[in-house]
């Protein structure tokens, strides 16, 4: 059973046996920061009939007798325990052996009952469960070892606080006699004062906290030690920088508690810090040597992964986490012109990473789209040991390890929101040595990904999809632990999806044999091409497309175009608005990416292409687009796969034009970062547009009008003012904010954060073009 599914089970309990308050009497033993935290905020949220503690200090008793919190105190536990059916233990480490006794002498005197929930809040577990059977002969049913993951540098009664625990973990350790109630019931404490309760097994808690935790603290203590053993200690102390109180904050900590929990998690503490001396000794080797290029890969390794895990745990995006809750406000404007250059290709900034960290030598990229999605895959490659420089200004210098030069990450790869991240590198991973893990945000968390892991394990990879509906994250097992190499296969594509396809050409790069994938339609080709640009061949038979196992990448100059899914919003924009006149600098214009172009001609838009050139293997282009009167139409299906990322603003400009609009086989919109089939229909209906949702398209009655002498008559709103949800979806967030240009009030949308998955500085660029888009942070 998962932890997931394991705490989800005592919560299920916990409310089966659900009472009010939860428990007759606590008894808190020792009143320190943590024991008389967690009894206040037992007393605040009114979780037991009474609280009595033990303490030998009497004055915090009293005197918590005298604020309300206690309804009795003692120094001595016998006096005081009849009638617990909670104990909580919040004494330092090696004191608990001796309350275990006090314990069982009350219980063996009928004082306590034998099912009574003895839990404490120590930050280590091994030694913990080690006293207690040193003390009991049969561990008590009710014995739950715990660790609330929250704490203070202060120490002592005073310091309390009845919040401490709000957001935080709280480990909970199940022992084979513990009874699943007093499991039940204790997380439901925990949950009640606003933690979150995580199972775990003690000895492998005690070696997390040993590196979280324990070594931090050893560290910060013998720092300040260190400081303060030389001679001119004043000096030093008094011109300090922040980073020395950044470092040692935690070094005001309480000595005894510290000293405990040393020598109770010795074997861990020791572990870790052999490990962080082999660290320490390196990067000081590397200052020595002067090692300009291993310490700034270490430096920048270091840097990302503290950004990157925060995000990760929180499962949060890579920037900016000022925007996690903001929101658009924009007032109706109606017209909008200037030349403009959009940011990188999301799908080509993707593969240089990939490709440049596989290839021989170094790859510079220029136009690098610093967006998160991409961010995601540049961190997953710097996890794999690569040394991956910038990104400055959308350069990148990426120093290739070659196709077997790939590390093991130590932890799982995280990829933000990006489908694309996620499945190309699964196709990579299979092929790898090593084991892996591949996690997202709840997002993407929760789209298919049985399209990859089935064919890859066709040609012999060793993946699940541990999500519950075939879904991430995915666990991939070596090939050392496999024994073979993966097998070329030839696999006919159910859907047109450039990931599936560039997934299985990747692992193909390793696979023995030839391995052949077959679209239904064309998809983007930007894999094949890129693959072809680092001089790996690549067969392109129609439709088929093929590579042979064993070759070797080339290292080179990627120059990445603007975003042609990314101009779509500004193509939309001028397209549906007043004597507009807009032109887009050198946008990608790969024919397997210009479905928007093809379905806004037919849909009448002016549009013209100047400038034709090729960058770095793909075709780029001046793209100017005038406001015109749109006609409603039927999307041909061949041109889904070629705008499959357009739709949501394509169902703005359709909303505008004359007449219906009619798309089908888009059933693939279904499955992106929301269902975007229902989220755009739920938008466009809040905002007056007349729309009807089929299995796997969208007709929508487009509001648009001739004037008598056909002049174009874009002034009229189409759409009324509302509050929008863009249910994280990057897309939708921002073609809603597209419509405001024919609106007749304002516009709200909310959850605009992921727009800096694919757009960073869209509201900027919208507003320098005439729109009137206000960030509102909550
Ligand atoms: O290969 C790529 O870079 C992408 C392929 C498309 O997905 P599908 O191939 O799954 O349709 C697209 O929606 C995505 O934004 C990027
Ligand atoms: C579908 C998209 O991206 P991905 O699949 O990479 O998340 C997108 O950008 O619209």
């Amino acid at each position: 059973m998962s932890s997931q599914q394991k705490t989800q089970q005592y919560k299920n309990l916990a409310l089966l046996n659900a009472q009010s308050p939860l428990f007759n009497q606590v008894c808190v033993i020792g009143l320190g920061l943590i024991g008389a935290s967690i009894a206040q905020a037992i007393k605040n949220n009114g979780l037991a009939e009474r609280i009595v503690a033990v303490d030998r200090h009497e004055p915090s008793l009293k005197e918590a007798i005298q604020h309300g919190l206690l309804d009795a105190g003692s120094v001595v536990l016998s006096e005081i325990v009849s009638g617990s059916d909670l104990i909580i233990i919040a004494v330092p480490a090696q004191a608990v052996q001796a309350v275990f006794i006090d314990i069982k002498n009350a219980m063996d005197s009928g004082l306590l009952a034998t099912d009574c929930i003895i839990t404490d809040v120590c930050s280590t577990k091994v030694n913990i469960i080690d006293a207690a059977k040193a003390v009991f002969e049969t561990l008590p049913v009710g014995l739950v070892p715990a660790h609330p993951i929250a704490g203070a540098e202060n120490s002592g009664y005073h310091a309390r606080r009845a919040t401490l625990f709000v957001n935080h973990s709280v480990i909970i350790c199940e022992l084979p006699t513990t009874s699943h109630l007093a499991i039940a019931k204790l997380s439901q404490l925990w949950e009640a004062v606003g933690a979150s309760v995580m199972p775990m097994e003690a000895a492998h808690h005690d070696a997390i906290l040993a590196h979280t935790s324990h070594l931090p603290h050893l560290l910060a203590f013998n720092l300040v030690e260190q400081l303060a053993s030389h001679d001119d200690n004043l000096d030093m102390f008094r011109y300090a920088a922040g980073g020395f109180r950044d470092f040692t904050r935690i070094a005001a900590s309480d000595p005894k508690m510290w000293h405990d929990i040393f020598f109770a998690n010795q074997s861990a503490i020791i572990s870790a810090l052999d490990e962080y001396s082999v660290y320490l000794s390196d990067i000081r080797q590397l200052i020595i040597d002067k090692n300009s290029t291993a310490l700034m890969g270490l430096l920048g390794r270091a840097q990302a992964a503290r950004r990157h895990f925060g995000h990760m745990l929180a499962s949060t995006p890579y920037t900016d986490t000022s925007a996690m809750s903001a929101s658009y406000n924009i007032t109706p404007s109606n017209t909008v012109s200037g030349t403009i250059t959009i940011p990188g290709d999301k799908s080509i900034s993707h593969r240089s990473i990939m490709l440049g960290s596989l290839a021989t030598g170094v790859t510079h990229v220029t136009g690098f789209l610093e967006g998160e999605d991409a961010l995601a895959t540049l961190q997953a490659f710097r996890d794999m040991g690569v040394i991956i420089e910038g990104p400055d200004n959308g350069n990148l210098t990426i120093h290739g390890v070659g196709m077997n030069g790939l590390k093991p990450s130590k932890t799982p790869l995280y990829m933000g929101n990006s489908g694309t991240s996620m499945r190309l590198l699964a196709g990579i991973l299979a092929a790898q040595a090593f084991d892996s893990v591949l996690t997202g945000d709840t997002s993407l968390n929760k789209r298919p990904m049985e399209r990859i892991a089935a064919p890859l394990r066709q040609m012999g990879a060793v993946i699940q999809s541990t999500g519950q509906k075939g879904t991430a994250p995915l666990s991939i097992t070596g090939r050392d632990s496999v024994g073979t190499p993966l097998q070329g296969i030839e696999y006919d594509m159910p859907v047109a999806s450039a990931q599936i396809k560039s997934c299985l050409l990747l692992a193909g790069l390793w696979a023995e044999g030839t391995t052949t994938v077959t679209q239904p339609e064309v998809s983007r080709d930007h894999t094949e091409r890129m693959l072809s640009a680092f001089g790996y061949p690549v067969t392109v038979d129609g439709n088929r497309i093929s590579v042979e196992g064993g070759g070797t990448l080339k290292g080179g100059d990627i120059a990445v175009p603007a975003d042609i899914s990314s101009a779509a919003f500004f193509m939309v924009a001028a397209a549906i608005s007043q004597d507009s006149e807009l032109t887009l600098k050198q946008v990608g214009i790969n024919p397997t990416r210009t479905g928007i172009i093809d379905i806004l001609k037919l849909m009448q838009a002016d549009i013209s292409l100047s400038n034709e050139t090729h960058v770095g293997g793909e075709p780029v282009a001046d793209i100017t687009i005038r406001g015109s009167n749109l006609v409603g139409i039927e999307i041909p299906e061949y041109l889904v796969p070629l705008a499959i990322d357009e739709f949501p603003v394509l169902f703005i400009a359709a909303s505008c034009a004359q007449g219906r609009t009619i798309l089908t086989g888009a059933k693939e919109l279904r499955v992106k970062e929301s269902d975007r089939i229902a989220v755009m229909a739920e938008g466009l209906q809040t905002l007056g547009v007349d729309c009807t949702v089929t299995e796997d398209g969208l007709i929508i009655e487009g509001k648009g009008t001739q004037s008598q002498n056909s002049d174009i008559n874009n002034s009229q709103p189409v759409f009324g003012g509302g509050d929008i949800v863009s249910h994280h979806d990057h897309r939708i967030a921002m073609s809603f904010a597209v419509a405001s240009l024919r609106a007749s009030q304002q516009i709200s949308i909310e959850g605009i954060e992921t727009i800096n998955t694919s757009f960073p500085g869209f509201a900027e660029l919208a507003n320098q073009i005439g729109m009137s888009i206000d960030v509102v942070s909550a």
